[in-house]
This record gives structure tokens, sequence and C-alpha cells, in this order.
């Protein structure tokens, strides 16, 4: 049984709208977003929720992360700065959220740079049920890859195709986790529907930890919606869409003002101006 309920087969423009009414509904229900991201990232990971009408909580301590994810609506955790009370803070608060049947969204960030890294995330994907895995294509190969090595499958580094890495890792977990992949253009898949997303801006890849920002989007919209895969839509589609906007500001004269402007328009978003301006494929097997 799939942990989120499945969007019946429906063409894109039902897709786009459900993605625009599950935005409008986070500025109305104000979902609680427990984040453990990586200590470059809480800054603005915190601030990308609050300024698209969510509430962002963050805490680390072993001794009360438990207390702290009772609160939430979701819960966003990534794998970089890590330390051991952190794992076993994530940890923890992963089998809380699992309990108590709270989405969790995880980017696996920097999976396969240190075996210190690689056996964390390991050990967090095998044990938690996630909603959404996001990550870049290197993370997730090798989590295609240490999987299929586990299992004694085939390799995936020759499937270059992003749509079939989605797929085929979500099909490995189950149809339990919504699978999302970042680059250029953005894939999500459930493990039978494949989504791209393709509003994007080249800027995006000057700043730092925009894929963290993208995870906590995904959590922003986990946290009103049982349909992870609208979510994690949802989550990219936000993102490009004001990313888009932002170049036509006229304050913006280098990246960094493309950051205050990009952030600006995380503020003043609204449900009919992402429906109209997100631009998504949908490719239903
Ligand atoms: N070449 C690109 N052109 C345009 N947009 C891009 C490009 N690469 C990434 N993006 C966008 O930047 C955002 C973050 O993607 P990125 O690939 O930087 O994630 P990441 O490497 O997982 O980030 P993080 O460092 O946070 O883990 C996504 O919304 C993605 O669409
Ligand atoms: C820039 C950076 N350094 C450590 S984590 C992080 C953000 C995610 O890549």
């Amino acid at each position: 049984m799939s942990l989120y309920n499945r969007t019946s087969s429906m063409p894109v423009s039902s897709l786009k709208k459900a993605v625009a009414h599950t935005f409008d509904a986070i500025r109305q229900k104000k979902p609680i977003i427990y984040q453990i991201m990586n200590n470059a990232m809480m800054n603005q990971t915190g601030n990308a929720t609050v300024h698209i009408g969510a509430k962002s909580l963050m805490a680390h301590a072993v001794e009360e992360v438990e207390d702290m994810v009772s609160l939430a609506d979701a819960l966003a955790i990534d794998s970089s700065t890590l330390t051991g009370p952190w794992i076993q803070g994530m940890q923890l608060v992963g089998q809380c959220a699992n309990d108590k049947k709270i989405p969790i969204v995880f980017d696996p960030i920097l999976f396969g740079a240190t075996t210190y890294n690689t056996e964390a995330v390991l050990q967090l994907l095998n044990s938690l049920d996630i909603a959404i895995l996001i990550g870049n294509s290197s993370e997730l190969k090798h989590i295609y890859n240490a999987t299929a090595y586990m299992q004694g499958a085939e390799s995936v580094t020759d499937v270059l195709d992003p749509s079939q890495i989605v797929r085929q890792l979500a099909q490995k977990r189950n149809g339990k986790t919504i699978v999302a992949l970042n680059g250029q253009k953005n894939y999500v898949s459930d493990g039978h529907r494949v989504v791209i997303i393709k509003n994007h801006c080249e800027r995006l890849n000057q700043l730092v930890g925009m894929g963290c920002v993208v995870s906590a989007l995904m959590a922003c919209f986990a946290g009103v919606t049982n349909d992870y895969l609208v979510a994690a839509v949802g989550g990219f589609a936000v993102m490009g869409v004001c990313a888009e906007q932002a170049t036509f500001n006229a304050s913006v004269h280098g990246t960094a003002s493309f950051q205050v402007a990009l952030f600006d328009q995380l503020s003043t978003l609204t449900g009919s101006e992402l429906e109209s301006l997100m631009h998504i494929d949908l490719i239903d097997n």
C-alpha cells in the first residue's frame, strides 16, 4: 500500500490546478515545517518556508527532536554538514515522524562522496519511510547503484535518461517514495508517471544550496497534501517560476541581487500565477 494518495491519471492542466490549489492551501493553513538542514543553508530554507506562508521550526539536539516533531506537519532533512549527534537526531526524528505519519522530504546531499556520508544516508534510507527523495543526478545515481549492489541487480551507470532514473528509483522504493531529480530540467516520478518541470533559470546554478531550498518548499506542500507527487512538482515549479520572474526585476544587477529578487518572488507569488506560468510535461505509463 502506497504511503501517499496517487493523483488519479490526470492531464497536465489538472496537475497544474492541483499544484496551484495546494500552493494556496499553504498560505491558508500555514503548516509547520520542521527542518534539520545543513548549517550552510538553514537561513535560506527557513526564510523560503516563511515567505510562501508556512512556518519554520529548527532544532537539532537529540534531547528535543521528539518533542519538536510532534508539532510538525512535515519534516525536511538533508545529509550535509553531518556529525554523529546530528545523524542520531535525524534517525530519531525520522522514526517519530513515521510513527506519527508526518511526511519526510529527504535530500541525500553528498551521497557517495565519503564513506561516512554514504553509511549515514543508507541507514536513513533503509530504516525510514521517505515521502519525497530529492537529489541531483550524482546523488540519485549513487543511491540507485548502492541499492542495486545490495540487491545484486544491475548497475544504472549507463542509464543516462533522467526520467528512467527517477522512475526506476521510485519503483525500487516500492511505490512508497516520490523521487525528484534536480537539474536544468527537473524530473519527478511515483514509479509510473514522470513529470518534467521545465521552468528554470541559469542563475540558480550560481547560488549555493538551491536544492535545499527546493526540498523545504516541497515539505511546505507535503504539509498540506498527502499527494506527494503534487508536492514534489509544486516545490520545483515554485522555485523555477520565481527564478524566471526574478530575472525581470529591474533591480537585479548580479547574482546577489538576483537572490533577493528570487526571495521577493517567493513572498508575492499567487496560486493563479503559479498555474499560468508553470511549464510541465507528463509521461504517464
Ligand atoms: N543548469 C541549470 N540551469 C538552470 N537551473 C538549474 C540548473 N541546475 C540546477 N538548476 C536549478 O537549481 C535548483 C537546485 O538544483 P541543483 O542542481 O543546484 O541542486 P543540488 O545540487 O541538489 O543542490 P544542493 O547543493 O542544495 O544539494 C533546482 O530548482 C534546479 O532546477
Ligand atoms: C554549500 C554547502 N556546503 C555545505 S552544505 C551546502 C549546501 C548544499 O550543497
